[in-house]
């Protein structure tokens, strides 16, 4: 599958980096507005190639994008140490508003995969202004935070990240949800487990992987400025899921009814194949994550309507 990515900056080259190394694409296209950038990553990635996948890389404008099968849009601004994602929205409306016609009349069949911030929203300015069904225009959402999740829970609880089956819902920024209740290592609940390994999810425990999965962006940018390798692997776990047509349960952000709230795009965890989002899963919450559920996408349903696109 070729795949498009506009936006050759950290978070698009990342992308592409990790897209060669576990394989998923055939070709990839790097366009940005710095066209020198592009092709420096693009030279930079494609010397990778020997060591990953059989993957062409190239750098070039939007018509070198025709027969993409994704294209993936990290291109805009990030956030300055301290700032929130919600404060990039009219920023990054505005590249988009641009950016989105140039790649819909090249490849009006794509899957458009959203990266840029705040990226729920960006995913529901972008199926707005392309026109296309909800399940192929895929933010990228939780995908990071759900990683974030297992990560943090695997080291407490000694066992591979991939062995932790957790989500994180909702917003990918601050009002996001970790659905502790449903969280399992292997089939076991986390608590069980937890404390069968003597190393039970104490208030305090909680709180700090909490803060570790909520505050971890702040974290590294205030440290290097950006977040791009977790990222980067997000967006080409998800491309590879639909180059695959894997049928992959992923927290990606669609537009969709959360929790009687219409419209909104946030994330839950979703069924991702060749044909982008195909069915979503309802979580099984308890009570106080079903409430910031629910306010997380009242949160960006104010907030997409306020942006009037
Ligand atoms: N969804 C997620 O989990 C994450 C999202 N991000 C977001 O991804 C976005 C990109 O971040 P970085 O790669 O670190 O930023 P960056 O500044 O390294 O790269 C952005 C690129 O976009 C390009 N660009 C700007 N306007 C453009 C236009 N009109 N057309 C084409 N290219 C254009 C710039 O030239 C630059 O190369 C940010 O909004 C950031 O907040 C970052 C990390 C995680
Ligand atoms: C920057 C960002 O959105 C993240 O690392 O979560």
């Amino acid at each position: 599958m070729k795949v498009g990515i506009v936006g050759a900056g950290m978070v698009g080259s990342s992308a592409a980096f990790a897209m060669v190394m576990r394989g998923g694409a055939s070709r990839i296209v790097l366009v940005d507005l710095d066209e020198k950038r592009a092709r420096a990553e693009a030279e930079d990635i494609g010397h990778a190639v020997p060591f990953g996948a059989a993957v062409r890389v190239d750098a070039g404008g939007y018509d070198d994008l025709r027969g993409c099968g994704v294209v993936v849009l990290a291109c805009g601004v990030g956030q300055k140490p301290g700032e929130t994602r919600l404060q990039l929205l009219g920023r990054n409306a505005a590249v988009f508003r641009s950016v989105v016609g140039e790649v819909m009349r090249v490849c009006p069949e794509a899957i458009l995969l959203v990266a840029s911030n705040p990226v729920d929203i960006m995913g529901q300015i972008t199926q707005r202004l392309s026109g296309l069904p909800a399940g192929r225009v895929i933010g990228s959402g939780t995908i990071l935070d759900t990683a974030r999740f297992r990560w943090l829970l695997g080291r407490h609880l000694g066992i591979a990240p991939r062995s932790v089956h957790g989500y994180v819902l909702g917003e990918h920024g601050d009002s996001e949800v970790l659905a502790w209740s449903a969280a399992r290592a292997g089939n076991v609940s986390v608590g069980s487990f937890a404390a069968q390994m003597g190393a039970p999810i104490t208030d305090e425990v909680r709180a700090r992987i909490d803060t570790g999965v909520r505050r971890a962006a702040y974290t590294i940018i205030e440290g290097k400025g950006a977040t791009w390798y977790g990222i980067g692997a997000g967006l080409a776990r998800i491309v590879a899921a639909i180059a695959a047509d894997e049928g992959a349960v992923l927290t990606v952000s669609v537009a969709s009814e959360v929790l009687g709230v219409r419209d909104v795009a946030c994330s839950l965890p979703r069924v991702v194949g060749a044909e982008g989002v195909v069915a979503e899963l309802v979580p099984e919450l308890d009570d106080s994550e079903t409430e910031a559920l629910r306010a997380s996408a009242e949160m960006l349903k104010r907030t997409v309507e306020a942006v009037g696109m």
